[in-house]
């Protein structure tokens, strides 16, 4: 690595989240240097439809990357690395954008993660009871590719199916974008795909599932080549990409990550001591890193396969090589927490009262929840009022996409004490949703002491002191708040071959910031919350 007078390197490091592309200029320390964000289009054509654009995506990339490495020396650029949402794209034979809509708009080529539209092939697929649903869980979620595969080929064979000449999770889209090469991630088609990292693709599966024309051209369409996360691709970035991104022709580009492994390589390997935690000197396993952002994913690591009821997984090597994955998810959070803000009544009064004190509406209602609490925990808030969170299905540990969400306790006001701790009442019932899937964990056999969290939502204090009060584990934040795009910047580094492996670079560049403590004196929020689930 290099020292003192010589030059640094840099990476760059590209995040496509649900609503927004996040790039950053990460140095070997894995230090934020840049940071750039651009809002991305979404589409939602009928209710629980989702769709998005590639070539939006790819000009949104192309706006941040050039932000983040402007004025820099463009050869201390050694790597580039992408994490992205796992969403369908389809394209052509000649990789150009073909609809996912009956409306034939072939700009909307993409079917996001959280669509839901294929309830009934995902049921279809289940009702098969195939081995390879063992290593989701169990139960295959409506969010991963195969039913949708199976939607586009049932409901738009004409204008879809049969023109279609490459599927690509979006992460893999765009190191094809950067590169010319249709290789996949590992990370992607192991969590997404069914493909075995042991075993490759089992073709029986897709045979019984009704979608054997996959098999008939040996899975060209959806990857038959597969790298691991971080292997450097082809001969790096081609001169057209270079142009559009603004970055120097030849630099090694790395096979991509799922948002969420990326923001469990950049939390996950900090060195902790000194910090009081129960994890120092433990093994990594010991730790789970929870991304919130409009979703949560709960990832936690294992040297042999733990199988949990309900938790994707166990995935061997799809986030740290060598180690299997078992990842809890949490459909929509963040945008669940939006969701219950923005439609209350007292929004608008809320927006210009936090506008007046130049702040968030999250610092707003955080600051106006510490005002009405007086002396009391802020738990005791919430004594009669309860939310039941999964608005769109639970992902983990029920595995049942057709729960709803429910509030109990509402009254007649609404006013903004009343719009806080309804805000309240949800960032604890997501909070009790990673508890629950900690729980199934670690009765499957999962030992962890402490969480790693990061995504939009660690920025939030009350989100943060209540994951750590409902748990009862401590949080730790990393000193970069940004730490999915150090994940990305660490594949960029990988790929460079400036560190010899991922888990090497992810301890090099992911390092301790703030650590958050449990409170115990918030008992009766926890039982009254347990009366309430228990009875649904
Ligand atoms: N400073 C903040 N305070 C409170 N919540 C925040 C803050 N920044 C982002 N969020 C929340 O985080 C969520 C988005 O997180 P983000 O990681 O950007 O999502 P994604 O990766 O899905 O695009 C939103 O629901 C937003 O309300
Ligand atoms: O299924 C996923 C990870 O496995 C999705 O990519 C994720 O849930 C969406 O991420 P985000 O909330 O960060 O937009």
């Amino acid at each position: 690595m290099s020292g003192g007078d010589e030059p640094r390197s840099y990476y760059v490091g590209m995040d496509v989240g649900t609503g927004s592309v996040r790039a950053a200029l990460v140095d070997q320390r894995g230090t934020l240097l840049a940071f750039a964000d651009q809002p991305i289009n979404q589409w939602e054509p009928q209710f629980n439809h989702h769709e998005q654009s590639s070539e939006d995506i790819w000009a949104a990339c192309c706006v941040v990357s050039k932000k983040v490495v402007q004025g820099v020396n463009l050869h201390q650029i050694r790597g580039l690395g992408f994490d992205a949402t796992c969403s369908l794209v389809v394209l052509d034979k000649q990789f150009r954008p073909l609809p996912v809509n009956r409306e034939g708009d072939s700009h909307r080529n993409i079917i996001m993660w959280l669509d839901h539209r294929a309830v009934s092939q995902v049921h279809r697929i289940n009702q098969t009871k195939h081995s390879v649903l063992q290593y989701v869980g169990g139960v295959m979620s409506v969010e991963m590719q195969a039913p949708k595969l199976l939607w586009l080929k049932e409901n738009l064979r004409e204008t879809c199916w049969d023109k279609a000449g490459h599927f690509f999770d979006l992460p893999d889209f765009l190191s094809w974008k950067a590169t010319g090469v249709t290789a996949r991630s590992l990370c992607s088609l192991v969590c997404k795909w069914t493909y075995s990292a042991e075993k490759g693709w089992d073709d029986s599966f897709w045979k019984m599932v009704g979608l054997e024309d996959l098999v008939t051209d040996n899975y060209s369409k959806i990857g038959n080549q597969v790298l691991p996360p971080g292997a450097s691709l082809g001969s790096g970035l081609t001169p057209e990409a270079a142009k559009d991104l603004g970055l120097p022709p030849g630099i090694a580009v790395a096979a991509s990550l799922i948002d969420a492994h990326a923001g469990g390589l950049g939390v996950i390997g900090a060195d902790v001591k000194g910090h009081g935690l129960a994890c120092e000197g433990q093994p990594v396993t010991s730790r789970l890193a929870v991304i919130c952002g409009t979703s949560s994913c709960h990832m936690g690591i294992s040297k042999n396969p733990i199988f949990v009821p309900g938790v994707w997984g166990p995935y061997f090597s799809a986030m740290v090589p060598g180690f299997w994955l078992n990842e809890g998810g949490q459909s929509v959070t963040g945008k669940l927490i939006d969701h219950m803000v923005q439609g209350h009544a007292a929004f608008p009064e809320l927006q210009a009262k936090a506008k007046a004190r130049r702040q968030s509406v999250y610092a707003y209602l955080n600051s106006h929840l510490d005002l009405i609490k007086k002396a009391q925990p802020v738990g005791f808030l919430t004594v009669d009022l309860h939310v039941w969170p999964d608005f769109h299905g639970n992902r983990s540990p029920l595995a049942d996409l057709t729960l709803k969400g429910m509030v109990t306790g509402l009254k007649l006001s609404q006013d903004l004490d009343d719009l806080a701790i309804l805000y309240l009442a949800t960032v604890q019932a997501i909070a009790f949703g990673t508890r629950l899937i900690i729980e199934a964990m670690e009765s499957a056999g999962h030992s962890i002491s402490t969480l790693f969290l990061c995504g939009g939502l660690s920025k939030n204090p009350l989100f943060v002191q209540m994951h750590a009060d409902i748990t009862g584990m401590p949080v730790v934040l990393s000193q970069e708040v940004e730490s999915v795009l150090v994940g990305a910047a660490v594949l960029g580094a990988c790929a460079s071959g400036d560190f010899a492996s991922v888990q090497e670079a992810m301890a090099k560049m992911s390092r301790v910031g703030k650590v958050v403590f449990p409170r115990h004196e918030d008992k009766r929020i926890l039982e009254g919350y347990e009366n309430i689930s228990s009875r649904v």
